[in-house]
Formats: C-alpha cells, sequence, structure tokens
C-alpha cells in the first residue's frame, strides 16, 4: 500500500462527489486537544470503500483511550450522514510519534522525556509527576518514571515499591521497578536520604545522567522525570544532558510560588526546552461538611502565570486529603480510584500535556493508507 499525501489519497480513493464530501466532513472534525482538523492532523490513515460501508482508520499522536468511543461515534455519525454511505466502520489506534529537541542523545528505547519541574519545593511536583505517568498510562501509553529528586526521593514510596533493589543483569544496565503499570527508577532504591544530603551539585547530577541512561528501560513512549526543586545546578545539568522533549511545571497558587515558577519557566527556556504548561496544584479546597469552594492559597497564579509566558494551564487540582492518602500508601489517586474527579482530572493534564508536546513540535508530513475494495 503506498503512503501518499493525505488530501490527494482521499481524493484519488474516493469519487466524487463521495470523496469531497469525506474531505470536507473530516476537515470539519476538530481534534479536542490538537487545536487542528483531523486531515491538518495527519490523522487519518485509511480509508476504504466496501459497497456502500465506508471504513476509517485514525491513529492520535497522544493517548487518549478514554475517550475513544465517545470519539468514534461521533466520527461514525458525521460519516454515515452522507449520501451513498450505509454504513462507517471506524477504528481509532495510538502512535506516539519522537518528538527530538536540541542535539542531545536519545536514551535507548525511550521516545519522549517529560520533565515535571517547580521552582518551589513542596508544591506538589512528585505528586504531579508520579500521577502523571499513571495518568498517561491509563490512557494508553507506555510509560515510565525516573525519580531524580535525589535529596527527597519519594517515588519509591509513592508508587509502593520502596522495597525494590535493583539487579543487573548484564553488569552494565539496571532494570527498572514495575508499579501499577509503569517502570520506575530511582535514587531512592539505591542510597539512603542521609547519604545523598552530603553530595555536591555535580556529583548528584552526574550520578543522576547515569541512572537515566545506565537503565534497562522497556520501550517507553513517555519517561516522566520527578525533577529536583529548584533551578540550580542539577536541574541546569540534567536539562542540558538529558533529551528532555518538554517540561511541566508544578506551582500552588500563591504569589511566593509562582514567583518560583517563573524561574522554573526561565530555567527551561534558556536550555531550549518548551515549556508544555503549568499544573496548578492545591487550587482550591472543597468542603466537607458544606461543599462550598474554597482557596486557602489564593487564587489564579497558575493561570496568570500561564498567560504571562504564553503557555497552556494544563490542570487544577483541588487541596484532597486523598491525594495525599494515596501518594503516601503507595495507591496515588489515578489507580485508587480510576474513575474518581481527581482520577480524571490527572488523565486530562496526560492528555493535554501529550498534545502539548505535539503541538510544539515540527509539523509532521502528512501519509495515508488507502485501499479501494
Ligand atoms: N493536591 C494535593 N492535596 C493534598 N495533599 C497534597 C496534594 N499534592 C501534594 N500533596 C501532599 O503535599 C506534600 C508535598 O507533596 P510532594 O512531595 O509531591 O511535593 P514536592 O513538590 O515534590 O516536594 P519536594 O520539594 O519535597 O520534592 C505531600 O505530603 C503530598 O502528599
Amino acid at each position: 500500500m503506498n503512503q501518499i499525501d493525505n488530501v490527494n489519497a482521499i481524493r484519488n480513493a474516493l469519487k466524487e462527489p463521495l470523496s469531497s464530501q469525506v474531505l470536507q466532513r473530516l476537515g470539519q472534525i476538530q481534534d479536542l486537544e490538537l487545536e487542528q482538523d483531523l486531515i491538518s492532523a495527519g490523522m487519518v490513515r485509511a480509508l476504504a470503500l466496501d459497497g456502500t460501508c465506508l471504513q476509517v482508520g485514525l491513529v492520535v499522536p497522544y493517548p487518549c483511550q478514554s475517550q475513544y468511543r465517545e470519539r468514534v461515534m461521533s466520527l461514525t455519525q458525521a460519516l454515515a450522514e452522507l449520501p451513498g454511505i450505509d454504513e462507517v466502520e471506524c477504528e481509532l489506534g495510538l502512535a506516539v510519534p519522537e518528538i527530538r529537541v536540541g542535539g542531545i542523545a536519545p536514551i535507548a528505547n525511550v521516545r519522549n522525556v517529560i520533565a515535571v519541574g517547580s521552582g518551589k519545593g513542596g508544591v506538589g511536583k512528585s505528586t504531579t509527576a508520579v500521577n502523571l505517568a499513571l495518568a498517561l498510562a491509563a490512557e494508553g501509553a507506555r510509560v515510565g518514571v525516573l525519580d531524580a529528586d535525589i535529596y527527597g526521593p519519594s517515588v519509591p514510596i509513592m508508587l509502593g515499591c520502596q522495597d525494590f533493589r535493583p539487579v543487573s543483569r548484564d553488569g552494565k544496565t539496571m532494570e527498572p521497578a514495575f508499579a501499577h503499570g509503569v517502570s520506575a527508577m530511582s535514587m531512592g532504591f539505591m542510597v539512603t536520604e542521609d547519604n545523598a544530603a552530603v553530595w555536591r551539585g555535580p556529583m548528584a547530577a552526574g550520578a543522576l545522567v547515569q541512572l537515566v541512561n545506565e537503565t534497562q528501560w522497556p520501550e517507553l513512549d513517555y519517561l516522566v522525570i520527578d525533577m529536583p526543586p529548584g533551578t540550580g545546578d542539577i536541574q541546569l545539568t540534567l536539562s542540558q544532558k538529558v533529551p528532555v522533549s518538554g517540561a511541566v511545571i508544578v506551582t500552588t497558587p500563591q504569589e511566593i510560588a509562582t514567583a518560583d515558577a517563573r524561574k522554573g519557566i526561565t530555567m527551561f527556556n534558556k536550555v531550549n526546552i518548551p515549556v508544555l504548561g503549568i499544573v496548578e496544584n492545591m487550587s482550591y479546597h472543597v468542603c466537607n461538611q458544606c461543599g462550598s469552594k474554597e482557596h486557602p492559597f489564593g487564587h489564579g497564579g497558575g493561570l496568570e502565570t500561564a498567560k504571562r509566558y504564553n503557555v497552556p494551564l494544563l490542570g487544577e487540582l483541588p487541596l484532597n486529603v486523598t491525594v495525599r492518602e494515596g501518594v503516601d500508601n503507595g495507591h496515588p489517586s489515578v489507580v485508587a480510584e480510576p474513575d474518581g474527579e481527581i482520577a480524571q482530572a490527572y488523565k486530562a493534564i496526560a492528555r493535554k500535556t501529550a498534545a502539548a508536546l505535539i503541538r510544539q513540535s515540527e509539523p509532521q508530513s502528512l501519509a495515508i493508507e488507502i485501499t479501494l475494495e
């Protein structure tokens, strides 16, 4: 089957006026996150006409499995209205492209690296990184997490795999832990916090770069890195030595945190790593008694910062005791209550983050496979 230009392929595959009608319909349907129509986004990959049955194959370049049913239904409905079409068969699949940024050598088996950073400590960066990783996996991607928070590694506890000790089968690389469907590696598996605390910046950064490259990652669509808090040497070295495709900045709403978040954005800008967006954590609290929404840490700091730097606000998470309990007991919200409101919020953040990665990359060449039966 030849891969040819999208629009021409549709024109050649179907007779007029059907080809124009199909083209027009698909061109009217906007992808929810890419802010592009299905044709421009290069998502239509297979098209066939079998009698009066139109068969459409789509690939989505970012994980969104929880929306497949809805998406297939609305697409089927839109195409079934076309004259001469009695039936529509629609298949949806995921194909995450590799987004290259800068000239740093890729990590074996890893397509994209997403760094989760914060200017300030204690804003919920690790909680967000872990839930983001689990949400990307829940939406259909193959995901790994690297805990680069060397002075306070919390990913092992958050994923409930703190007793894991890495082994090396080949004497060169270490195998990561596997928990709740994601691979994980952490300095916390190897050194005690007391040991790590005395490491100087360059030593810690070097050890981290080694940890990234000497882990035997399985095939991953995304490696989520929980960065150390702040914007010092370790962060800078990591950004320059690890092929980070994009960064997510976590902040709480108050000025003292957003001021540090801005420093984080500036740091990533300096090393040419695109900032994919901002997550505002502990955004609001819903009172257990009366259900009213309160803003204990102020309101709107994340949105304001996002606007100022022209990056998306990826989502707002409530200050909620179940979020803390989840990461404290090794069952983060996304896996503890996969259909709950908080898990939905993290999944929305995951879709937006992955789509932002596509949006900031070079336009992909459009290709389509056409079968005429
Ligand atoms: N949305 C939330 N609701 C309630 N508690 C939260 C929320 N997000 C994070 N926490 C809690 O806040 C504390 C700090 O979170 P976390 O360790 O993720 O922050 P951090 O920014 O990574 O911190 P550090 O700078 O120490 O690495 C943890 O106890 C966590 O359980």
